[in-house]
């Protein structure tokens, strides 16, 4: 085995992308490989994995699976980093788009690393409900950004705050199944500027930045009167993100970096 990759980043969200248009990994199964390669210490280690696919209406497609295997209709950092491997691989221009289960996204190459990206409208958006998490009553506010998010806002300190605890309560909630949700946990930080933490279904565990994450935690945070956009986002990693609302139209913003390329050989899976 021998399998050409490229291990990205998106502000703290880390991805394995691999150039599938000549359908190397279609004899792979797939729900054994993603765990074992997205394993950390013992593998490569990501949040996710990216398949690049061949399009017959736009630049490419993709098929976006969360560390565990599970396959998800949208991911917001992975778009910018397969916007971005796209690009530096000749296979879309510096304006490009391409198919997600959840719709056609369009991806913009800017200055630098960073590439802004257009998401999918949001919907099923539900403000300040109540909702009964490890015997406390929370208000949470909910929407889909491609993918399903809760937005919960906290009064403490955010930095401090046990995400992995009450995130994981809230991901298996009764209230979302059978699909679960991701969680969000913000504070605002300073003027049109928030911090959000997010827990992630798929990864089941805090990751250092969520890019849907933050454009659901931005809507939400307008919507309530507590920013305007753009809304400047610091993410658990410390780097930041932009989110421009604009009408019915969401735009995410930030770095998109090739940390390393390699070739994954048979030992990476044999543990
Ligand atoms: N874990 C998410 C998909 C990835 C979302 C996140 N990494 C982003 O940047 O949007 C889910 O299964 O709903």
């Amino acid at each position: 085995m021998n399998i050409p990759f490229y291990k990205m980043t998106g502000s703290g969200n880390d991805f394995i992308i691999i150039d599938n248009r000549d359908g190397k990994m279609n004899d792979f199964n797939l729900k054994d490989f993603i765990p074992k390669v997205c394993a950390r210490c013992v593998s490569v280690g990501a949040d996710g994995l990216i398949l690049i696919e061949n399009s017959d209406k736009v630049d490419f497609k993709w098929q976006f699976f969360n560390a565990d295997g599970s396959s998800a209709e949208m991911c917001g950092n992975g778009s910018r980093c397969a916007a971005r491997f796209a690009y530096l691989n000749g296979i879309a221009g510096k304006k490009m788009k391409f198919e997600t289960i959840a719709g056609i996204i369009e991806a913009e190459i800017m200055d630098g690393f960073n590439v802004k990206v257009q998401l999918t409208e949001p919907f099923d958006e539900k403000i300040d409900y109540e909702i009964e998490v490890l015997g406390e009553k929370l208000t949470v506010s909910s929407i889909n950004t491609g993918v399903p998010h809760v937005v919960v806002e906290v009064k403490d300190d955010i930095y401090s705050f046990d995400v992995v605890k009450y995130g994981r309560e809230i991901r298996f909630h009764d209230v979302y199944k059978p699909a679960g949700t991701n969680v969000n946990f913000f504070k605002k930080i300073g003027e049109n500027k928030l911090k959000v933490r997010t827990y992630e279904r798929g990864v089941e565990n805090e990751t250092m930045a969520c890019g849907t994450g933050s454009v659901a935690t931005s809507i939400i945070a307008v919507k309530k009167g507590i920013v305007n956009s753009p809304v400047e986002i610091e993410t658990s990693s410390g780097l930041i993100l932009k989110v421009y609302l604009e009408d019915k139209k969401v735009f995410l913003e930030g770095e998109a970096r090739v940390v390393y390329t390699g070739n994954l050989n048979k030992e990476a899976l044999e543990y």
